[in-house]
């Protein structure tokens, strides 16, 4: 057994009895156990063996079980007596359990290490946080991704009458941001590569997308069958859905620029159909283009004038190198730009690649090796050549983001994050829009649950109230508020639910509070409208990751707040990401997370809060299983952090049982990895065998989750 696993089941109140009364009579001789006896017995106490677990055993009594528990262990938080009452108090709501559900209830328990389930208490034996030096109080400054409040307009960089009137008139955007101011021009009227890097939010997709369509408006006599002249290609195909529906928004100013979308997900038959009737900027996902290139013979990429590779970094780590390699290099030999210059006076002569990218890893200097020539850096504040691009450095987050990191005792995780998504969706008058970053599908899954289906009782559904719409996306979630409503979103989950959930969750009416809970699918350049905060709840696999997730808030000048969820061992990541809060952080203790969400009594409320949530999960296996799934699915995933994060991510440094406790669980860490495994006889593994095994599930967990093909 762990240590600092500590034991926390209910003590029979006789034996409590006995510690507390005091007696004179003192017995000597003989053996130790007959002493004891005889001492007893003076003072009127028959001593009972120790009973076996089983469902009358006094000690097994859920009642008691529910009590908030006496504990030797010290608190972690300065406790009074009016604490200390409350946490005694017995919890209301369980009292009413029949026999029937009282023998499930304590199903599979047993006193520690039997049956390997324990009951912990959340506020004690918790990991002490040092005290690091937060000094660097974060200081906001004026929006660094703000549209520009000079003179500056769309025409005067060179954009046409009917564009213009497009953006001012119909999409309300009255100047251009400074990466936009930076970009336009140039592809309007160069002839070079261009590698564009800016922070999350500052605009880049109108940066490329304004000056290609223009081009191609220039040319009188082009329409959809005139073949395609521009690629763009994203690494998801949310974004590429993105990067597609902006198209769309400039075709409704010119009809004869038809875009056209390739992505996986959908029926390759519409998609072939779609390219037969011609579009002129085709927005894919890398790996559905390659399969159309090899498949649909009326794929023409001859005429291709301008490639866009958006979120360079993204498309090398999912290991399109490759694939994009190929690409370009079908698009070289097919060219036929010389033979139709003089059809296209207008367009370059050569053929222009950007690559968009707001953080620089190694990988994207290799793509920018592959794909641009004689290219020039541009970012907000300056032009270079592309072969500086040693000198540049990775891009901050936008100066009015407010980050606030919580370093948080991986038994109170559960308890702060429903403490925090109480407090943002408090607000009766005006509603709210909040992600929360996970792990890994299963941990989305559950947590998602978690905050819908269980309701304001966690109540387990029978099968005559059954919702007929189980596997929704979308739920009402009356257990933070009545005008909540919450989301999910992974790459589990098919296509077309995917499509439908981000459209829900982007045209939710303003007065609701709207919460999703999801993985990285949903971390690249995403544009989800008028979201306030962001929750890491697990800390990305890439440190540039978090520059990403944070980024989906804080954009276009609007204001924004971050949470960053860390566990005590963690702590040492804040050095990681500092370079991307130059003005600083703004720490928060757990105690105080608790209060905003379960006011003064936050002990004794987020105590009552989780134990129905364990309630919950021991009545309803349903959900147990979905809570045991997401945490060994949590943990295989920590185990894929990267190896340069190590020293902060380091599976070893897990207390596996605390941390389960936080899944709502009480079965042992052993226990569950066993269940997960299908059976209790585990054989040992070659260790070889098992670092296959893990770098296979961690490159499955990877395409799964981005499910690009
Ligand atoms: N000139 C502008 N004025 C106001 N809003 C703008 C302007 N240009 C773009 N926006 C808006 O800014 C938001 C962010 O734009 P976009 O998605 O292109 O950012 P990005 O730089 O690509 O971010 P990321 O790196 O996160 O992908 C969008 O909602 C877009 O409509």
């Amino acid at each position: 057994m762990d240590d600092n696993f500590f034991l926390n089941i209910s003590t029979d109140t006789s034996t409590s009895s006995i510690n507390s009364s005091k007696s004179n009579s003192k017995v000597t001789g003989g053996k130790w156990k007959d002493r004891r006896k005889a001492q007893l017995s003076a003072r009127g106490i028959k001593k009972t063996p120790k009973a076996k677990p089983s469902v009358e055993s006094p000690s097994n009594n859920p009642e008691n079980e529910l009590q908030p528990q006496k504990t030797k262990a010290k608190h972690d938080y300065p406790v009074d007596e009016r604490d200390q009452k409350k946490r005694s108090a017995p919890i209301a709501d369980h009292e009413n359990r029949g026999p029937a559900k009282q023998a499930r209830f304590v199903e599979g328990r047993g006193v520690a290490g039997k049956n390997n389930t324990y009951v912990s208490s959340l506020f004690t034996s918790n990991a002490e946080i040092t005290k690091r030096d937060y000094d660097n109080e974060l200081e906001l400054k004026e929006a660094s991704n703000a549209p520009l409040a000079d003179s500056t307009t769309f025409d005067g960089l060179g954009l046409n009458e009917i564009l213009t009137k497009q953006l001012t008139e119909h999409m309300k955007l009255s100047n251009p941001t400074k990466i936009q101011r930076s970009v336009l021009p140039r592809v309007l009227t160069r002839e070079r590569d261009l590698f564009v890097q800016a922070q999350t939010g500052s605009g880049k997709t109108l940066a490329f997308v304004l000056p290609i369509f223009q081009k191609l408006m220039e040319c009188k006599d082009l329409n959809r069958t005139s073949g395609i002249f521009a690629l763009i290609l994203a690494p998801t195909r949310e974004l590429a859905t993105q990067i597609y529906s902006v198209m769309e928004t400039l075709n409704r100013c010119c009809h004869r620029i038809v875009p056209g979308i390739v992505i996986g997900g959908e029926k390759k038959k519409s998609e072939k159909a779609r390219l037969r009737k011609g579009v002129n900027v085709l927005v894919a996902t890398p790996g559905r283009l390659a399969d159309h290139i090899e498949n649909t013979e009326r794929l023409d990429l001859s005429n291709i004038r301008y490639v866009v590779l958006d979120e360079g970094d993204k498309l090398m780590e999912l290991g399109f190198e490759e694939t994009i390699t190929k690409i370009l290099k079908d698009i070289e030999t097919t060219s036929r730009i010389t033979a139709t210059t003089k059809l296209y006076p207008n367009l370059p002569y050569k053929r222009i690649n950007i690559l968009c990218s707001a953080t620089i890893r190694s990988n994207v200097k290799k793509l920018g090796e592959i794909s641009l020539k004689d290219a020039e850096t541009v970012n907000v504040n300056s032009v270079h050549d592309v072969e500086d691009m040693e000198l540049i450095e990775n891009i901050a987050a936008p100066d009015q983001l407010l980050q606030q990191v919580c370093v948080v005792p991986p038994k109170l995780r559960l308890v702060s994050l429903a403490s925090i998504l109480k407090d943002v969706t408090k607000d009766s008058s005006q509603g709210s829009r909040t992600i929360v970053f996970l792990s890994c599908s299963d941990s989305v899954d559950f947590h998602f649950q978690i905050f819908a289906k269980g309701g304001k009782k966690f109540n387990k559904i029978t099968n005559e109230q059954e919702d007929p719409d189980d596997n929704s996306t979308v739920i009402t979630s009356p257990l933070l508020s009545d005008t909540s409503v919450v989301y999910k979103l992974h790459g589990s989950l098919s296509q077309q639910i995917r499509t439908s959930t981000l459209s829900a969750f982007s045209k939710a009416p303003a007065d609701q509070h709207t919460i999703m809970f999801c993985t990285d699918v949903a971390s690249r350049g995403l544009d989800l409208p008028y979201i306030s905060t962001v929750i890491e709840y697990d800390p990305p696999f890439a440190t540039e990751d978090h520059l990403h997730r944070v980024g989906r808030t804080a954009r276009a000048g609007k204001s924004g707040r971050s949470v960053l969820f860390l566990l005590p061992t963690e702590e040492n990541y804040l050095d990681k990401i500092s370079q991307y809060h130059p003005n600083g952080v703004q720490h928060k203790s757990y105690e105080e997370l608790l209060k905003i969400g379960f006011g003064n009594k936050w002990d004794m409320d987020a105590t009552t809060w989780h134990l129905n949530v364990e309630r919950w999960l021991l009545e309803d296996t349903g959900a147990h299983d979905l809570a045991a799934r997401a945490f060994t699915s949590h943990i295989r995933a920590y185990a894929t952090h990267l190896s340069s994060e190590r020293d902060v991510f380091n599976v070893k440094s897990l207390h596996l049982g605390h941390l389960a406790k936080s899944f709502g669980l009480r079965e042992t860490p052993k226990k569950l990895g066993h269940n997960s495994n299908g059976d209790g006889k585990k054989k040992k593994e070659n260790p070889k065998d098992v670092m296959f095994r893990r770098a296979r599930q961690a490159a499955k967990a990877q395409s799964d989750e981005f499910n690009f093909m």
